[in-house]
């Protein structure tokens, strides 16, 4: 079991709580892709190696580039966005498509044990085999949505916090819990937890959309440290225009839950 859970009530098996449903048993990871054909194949590769990951689908948002085709290479299931759609809809777009996978297969998210589902962000490449540890207290029922918390990058670079720092409060607010790393995208959720959070906030706004969305339905949410590496945001004008929408997104998605 990993460290970091922070404080989260213990499962109660016999109880009638979130705990006393079927648990997952597998897990669908979704990867959001937008022009990442140099990162994408390391990180399909990795999570191949997790075992209770057995659905993977990229969801490519509009890449210019050979996203879909080293995804179709690595043998996973796939849907491309025309037209760039933002990190929310390609989520959004997975969960539907791991959604109609299951029906194929001949259930529903309702009536059997559908699959809880791990979001990755297309850039961790080999890192991203330690996303099992963030699966670990979705399946042994102890957490509605595992958040992982990355260590400091190998790669310099990174924010002023102003994001963060807006992200942070307005969950603290919001939902009643200060988060360590309020925008990481790394999130294992049950169904149930995910399709009553729908629908997601817009854009980059959809991380703190759906931890409040979390928290307020009564969710166990904790953070788990995992050893993850990412392409760090730099600090040039292209950066810190990305650092606008971001704040931009987070912004509405707090005021759309009503932060004052
Ligand atoms: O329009 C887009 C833009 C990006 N992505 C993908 O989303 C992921 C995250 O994007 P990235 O450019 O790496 O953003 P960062 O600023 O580094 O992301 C940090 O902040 C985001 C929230 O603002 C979180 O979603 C991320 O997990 C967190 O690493 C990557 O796989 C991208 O390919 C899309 O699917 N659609
Ligand atoms: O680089 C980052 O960590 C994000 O873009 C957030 O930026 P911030 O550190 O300025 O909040």
């Amino acid at each position: 079991m990993p460290s970091g859970t922070d404080g989260a009530p213990a499962p109660d098996p016999q109880g009638s709580g979130p705990a006393a449903r079927r648990l997952p048993e597998r897990v669908a990871a979704i990867v959001s892709a937008k022009d990442e054909e140099e990162r994408l194949g390391a990180t399909l590769q990795a999570l191949a190696q997790i075992s209770v990951v057995d659905l993977v689908v990229v969801v490519d948002d509009g890449s210019t580039d050979g996203t879909l085709r080293v995804a179709n290479l690595a043998g996973v299931q796939t849907v491309k966005h025309q037209a760039n759609m933002g990190k929310a809809q390609a989520m959004t777009s997975g969960a539907k498509v791991v959604a109609l996978l299951e029906a194929e297969e001949g259930g529903t998210y309702q009536s059997d044990n559908p699959r809880a589902l791990l979001f990755v962000d297309a850039d961790l490449q080999e890192s991203a085999v330690n996303l099992d540890f963030l699966c670990v207290p979705v399946v042994a029922g102890e957490a509605d949505m595992a958040i992982a918390t990355l260590p400091p990058q190998k790669t310099a670079g990174g924010g002023f916090g102003f994001v963060v720092r807006k992200a942070r409060e307005g969950i603290a607010q919001l939902g009643g819990r200060t988060m360590v790393q309020p925008l990481s995208g790394m999130r294992c959720i049950t169904r149930e937890a995910f399709e009553a959070a729908l629908p997601l906030a817009t854009g980059w706004g959809v991380e703190v959309g759906l931890t409040v969305d979390v928290l307020r339905n009564k969710g166990r949410v904790v953070e788990v440290p995992v050893e993850l590496h990412h392409r760090v945001t730099g600090r040039g004008p292209k950066a810190q225009a990305h650092r606008l929408k971001q704040y931009r997104d987070v912004a509405r998605a707090l005021k759309v839950r009503g932060r004052s």
